[in-house]
């Protein structure tokens, strides 16, 4: 299996050399030269199984032989072994055609544990062999970040650097990141938005000086080993409601579009999935160029739902890739008019394309909190805001003769003022982080220049 960047122009990788090299030299993403396909056979033997079991089944072809089987199966049992819940990702009915799967139930409440401890394993498996140290940098707008944090913190060979947009994440997000007392964790409060701290992120990539020096590294959904992992849950949500005798849709809370990337690659493998519904909140870019064709940014507004407040969606790159007919130099060429000219009309063939895989909504920020108030009364269940977007996006999608699953990416309780305003309830943290409130906070502010973010990274890594 080998992993070829979006741009054309970078060497083509083995898995681990796409996971350890994140961004492609060329400035694009790595995705697989082609697809591996699963009949309906494979599909069908993957119903009832643990969760670890499908993940190792889903991902085996993607890994080539860069992980032994053995490897592989070690770094997926320690990946979810600290999980909350023993389906890993379990689904809930919300009405007679619509389900939620839950994906908070990882140690920091966010789907992003599912792939970030993952990758944890990988890295230091990989890492281990090459004798490397490494200089993990990431951007968050809340969830990365703590997932980053939790699934790297103390080890001795690698720094984790982890830029967020300062006063535009949730207290919960926040203290997750800047309570941890280890002296590889670094928190960065950048004076900016979220798309701020991401470009800093791809500007040192693309500083090849800077990158080789640190050992630079991704752990952003820039890299594809991020995606693969989030592959899985589609399985095991679609599978338990009956694939691959029936087709499912699924609608996916969206910002940075590597959850929803993720489908599509479960969908290309053979899923049978019919929709793949883009929820957005006010930050509507990809539901905007979606109905009219036009890609362009605007400035980022804070939202009640801050993890999905983007506008440049670093994943959609890989989308335009496959709707521009794998075309390197097209999507190089619309990249630079998203960053020159702040976007870009995608082309009618395009178009249709990503029509073909991808419907569209969005909420906005009473909806949120009406869709919130909505299913508390209803049907008992707490969602966070993020969530609610995706539930209210997708009962205006529903199918009659499809099951619709909703993907719940964040525990309620990682964003208590906006549930709380919406239910009157305030949500608990579970018991293990009851702490997180008292222990001192660390965190380095810094202003949105790429130099001194340079100079502060080597300064502060341990070399
Ligand atoms: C809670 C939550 N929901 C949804 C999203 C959007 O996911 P993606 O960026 O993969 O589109 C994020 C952040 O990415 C998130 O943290
Ligand atoms: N919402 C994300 C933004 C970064 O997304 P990623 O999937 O590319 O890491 C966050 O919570 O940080």
């Amino acid at each position: 299996m080998k992993y070829i960047s979006t741009r054309g122009r970078a060497p083509a990788l083995t898995f681990e050399e796409a996971m350890l090299t994140g961004l492609a030299r060329d400035g694009g993403l790595y995705v697989p030269e082609a697809v591996p396909q699963f009949s309906r056979e494979d599909i069908a033997a993957l119903a009832g199984l643990r969760y670890e079991e499908v993940a190792f089944r889903v991902t085996r072809p993607f890994v080539d032989d860069s992980f032994t089987d053995a490897d592989l199966r070690d770094a997926i049992e320690k990946a979810y072994s600290g999980f909350g819940h023993d389906a890993r990702a379990p689904l809930v009915q919300l009405g007679p055609n619509h389900f939620l799967l839950e994906l908070f139930h990882g140690p920091t409440l966010a789907f992003k544990d599912f792939a970030m401890q993952l990758i944890g394993q990988l890295f230091q498996q990989a890492m281990k062999r090459r004798g490397q140290r490494i200089t993990i940098v990431g951007a968050t707008s809340g969830d990365t970040g703590s997932a980053a944090i939790e699934a790297f913190r103390g080890l001795n060979n690698v720094d984790v650097f982890i830029l967020f947009p300062h006063g535009r994440v949730s207290e919960v997000q926040r203290r997750q990141m800047t309570t941890p007392d280890e002296p590889n964790v670094h928190a960065l409060a950048l004076h900016g938005d979220f798309d701020d701290c991401q470009a800093a992120v791809k500007d040192m990539f693309n500083d090849f000086a800077f990158r080789d020096e640190v050992g630079l590294t991704a752990v952003n959904s820039i890299n594809w080993a991020r995606v693969l992992a989030q592959v899985v849950y589609y399985f095991t949500a679609a599978t338990a409601l009956g694939a691959p005798h029936r087709s499912v849709d699924f609608t996916v809370p969206t910002g940075n579009f590597g959850d929803i990337f993720a489908g599509r690659i479960a969908k290309a493998m053979g899923l049978p999935i019919g929709k793949l519904v883009v929820a957005t909140n006010r930050n509507d870019i990809l539901h905007r160029t979606l109905v009219t064709g036009e890609h362009r940014k605007e400035g980022v507004q804070p939202t009640i739902s801050p993890s999905m407040d983007i506008q440049v969606s670093s994943n959609f790159e890989r989308a335009l890739f496959d709707a521009y007919g794998r075309d390197g130099s097209a999507v190089a060429q619309l990249m630079d008019e998203l960053k020159g000219q702040g976007g870009f009309p995608v082309s009618q063939g395009a178009l249709q394309a990503l029509r073909e895989t991808y419907a569209s909504g969005r909420a906005s920020e009473e909806e949120t909190a009406a869709t919130i108030r909505a299913m508390h009364a209803r049907t008992g269940e707490t969602l966070c805001p993020h969530t609610a977007v995706g539930v209210k996006v997708a009962e205006e999608n529903i199918d009659p003769a499809r099951p619709m699953i909703t993907l719940a990416t964040a525990h309620p309780a990682k964003f208590p003022d906006a549930v709380e305003a919406a239910t009157g309830q305030r949500p608990g943290l579970p018991k293990r982080m009851s702490a997180l409130y008292d222990r001192p906070e660390r965190v380095t502010e810094v202003d949105n220049d790429l130099g001194r973010i340079e100079h502060l990274i080597r300064e502060t890594r341990a070399k």
